[in-house]
């Protein structure tokens, strides 16, 4: 164990306690993986779910909740990069917990560099000067996640849900095969199977040394080493959220834009995020596609990847002349979109289709699939919000439908979400230009509200926190703190 994860372990006895039990867990899951289940027992169940992440877990645990004997099955293939983790899916271990605590990380140096104009220094007067340690963050970050991966387990088990670590697939509509890491098989059937297998990022295969030395957000979070210097490939949440907090952690930080930056929002909301960002020190590549990485090694002798990129110089014209351009960096971020994660369920079994690019699986009102007994929920659903809060009140929902007479369906149009860049934007409902093509341009109304808690800082001469509302029909939020400026207008 490092200095530093002895100190942050030493923090708190729950922590040490924690890594018994997960060493405790490890070692009898050595001897049987297929755990929390009778062995002797039937593998017959009224649902089984394949994927625990936030989706399949809500689901499962709601229908055991509900009388019924149910399954669970989670099974996490490691990234290209060998990155693995536990029970709880992408919010939990390589999405939004991890994302959110970092970003913290970062919006607490911002705060730091913001202090002395409020009137914090240190004890020579002088403004206060600090320094990051990556692997302390990790540490922390990781510690936190085990102890969640540990509480899903004793969930499951408390609530009656049998879990199985192993990977599933489809024998017919009723049965799953059930692979665990050993490559010891076994078959549960089901009344119900509910897909919820979420998705996993995507690599441009086009891109030579994308997959071979490129990371993912699948990495990031788990980095044993600083990232360094780092080129972001993509411009939407992953992308964005993760350059914020790189470079709010101090590492130099480049994004490489292809087209239109957070292109389901607002064009001049989204605009004042990349803003925002840029004078934080974030450089943007704009119109620019990567073309291939190499690893090189640099005139001082260092290892580093070579990102050679092509740039679109006239966007009047699709048949623009492209300049080529190269950039070093020790670390280059795939953030180029997930796919579902459904190529080896084995569904042409079923006759399920699956869309040819994000490999998502369609689906009615109901959730449902071609089939009957057979569900899909989550990311893995074909144009549904990616979300977690998303994934787990349908999963909910479709477990009451199923066990408890309910009708409710989910209602997947009005939903909130926040991208977490420095300059938090959180929005609902329809975006101005959506707003005027249904509802005319004189039904809407746009306001825009800059707050003054920022006015003293660093950022307060050009950016503020911005609160934006299309009347009725829309709110935005691009807050520091969002809550006191959605207080205006309530
Ligand atoms: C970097 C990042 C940040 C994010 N931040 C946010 C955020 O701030 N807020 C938000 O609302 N959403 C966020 N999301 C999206 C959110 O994580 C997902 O929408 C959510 O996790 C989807 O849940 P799910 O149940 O569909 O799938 P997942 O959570 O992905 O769970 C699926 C599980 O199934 C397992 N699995 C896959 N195939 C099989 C198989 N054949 N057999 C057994 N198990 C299998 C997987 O390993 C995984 O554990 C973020 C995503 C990313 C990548
Ligand atoms: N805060 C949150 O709630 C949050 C955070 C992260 C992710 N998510 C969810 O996850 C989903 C996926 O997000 P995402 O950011 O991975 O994917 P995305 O599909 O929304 O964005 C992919 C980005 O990569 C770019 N791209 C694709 N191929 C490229 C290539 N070859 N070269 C250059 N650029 C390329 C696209 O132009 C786009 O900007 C989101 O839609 C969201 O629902 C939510």
């Amino acid at each position: 164990m490092n200095k530093m994860a002895s100190l942050s372990s030493k923090k708190t006895g729950f922590l040490s306690s924690l890594s018994y039990q997960v060493r405790h867990l490890t070692m009898s899951r050595a001897n049987c993986n297929i755990i929390n289940s009778n062995n002797n027992s039937n593998k017959y169940y009224d649902l089984v779910v394949i994927g625990g992440g936030s989706g399949g877990l809500a689901c499962s645990k709601e229908a055991s909740q509900l009388g019924k004997k149910v399954a669970v099955l989670d099974y996490v293939s490691p990234s290209p990069q060998g990155t693995s983790w536990g029970l709880g899916g992408t919010c939990v271990n390589v999405g939004c917990i991890p994302k959110k605590l970092m970003h913290q990380a970062s919006l607490i140096h911002s705060a730091v560099q913001d202090s002395y104009s409020y009137g914090w220094m240190d004890s020579n007067n002088a403004s206060l000067n600090v320094t990051h340690d990556w692997n302390l963050l990790v540490d922390n970050v990781r510690n936190h996640i085990l102890s969640l991966n540990w509480g899903h387990r004793v969930q499951l088990k408390e609530k009656k849900v049998d879990y199985y670590n192993c990977f599933g697939r489809f024998v017919d509509n009723h049965t799953i095969e059930a692979t665990d890491k050993n490559g010891k098989k076994m078959s549960l059937s089901a009344d119900n199977i509910v897909i919820a297998v979420g998705g996993r990022p995507a690599f441009p295969d086009q891109v030579p040394g994308a997959r071979e030395f490129g990371i993912s957000s699948d990495d990031i979070f788990f980095l044993k080493e600083p990232p360094g210097k780092t080129l972001v490939v993509g411009a939407s949440y992953v992308a964005l959220e993760c350059a914020g907090f790189l470079n709010g952690l101090g590492y130099e930080t480049s994004v490489m834009i292809r087209s239109q930056p957070l292109k389901a929002f607002d064009e001049h909301l989204s605009k004042l995020v990349l803003d925002h960002m840029e004078a934080e020190g974030v450089e943007f590549l704009r119109d620019s596609t990567p073309l291939r990485v190499d690893r090189i090694i640099n005139e001082s002798g260092k290892t580093e990847l070579q990102v050679s990129y092509s740039t679109r110089t006239d966007n009047s014209n699709n048949n623009g002349s492209q300049e080529m351009h190269k950039v070093a960096v020790d670390t280059v971020l795939f953030a180029t979109g997930r796919r579902a994660a459904t190529t080896d369920l084995k569904l042409d079994i079923l006759g399920i289709q699956t869309d040819v690019s994000t490999c998502q699986i369609p689906v009615d009102d109901n959730d449902a699939t071609s089939l009957p007994n057979v569900f899909v929920i989550g990311d893995a659903a074909l144009g549904r919000p990616e979300l977690t809060p998303v994934a787990i009140m349908s999963g909910k929902l479709l477990a009451k439908r199923l066990y408890s007479n309910s009708s409710e369906l989910m209602d997947y149009k009005m939903v909130p979400t926040t991208v977490f860049t420095p300059l938090e934007y959180g929005a609902i409902g329809f975006t101005e230009r959506q707003a005027i093509d249904q509802f005319g341009e004189e039904n809407v109304e746009h306001f825009l509200y800059r707050c003054s808690m920022h006015f003293i800082s660093h950022w307060s001469i050009t950016y503020h926190s911005v609160t934006a509302i299309n009347v009725i029909l829309r709110l935005f939020v691009l807050p520091l703190k969002g809550g006191r400026e959605l207080l205006v207008f309530i």
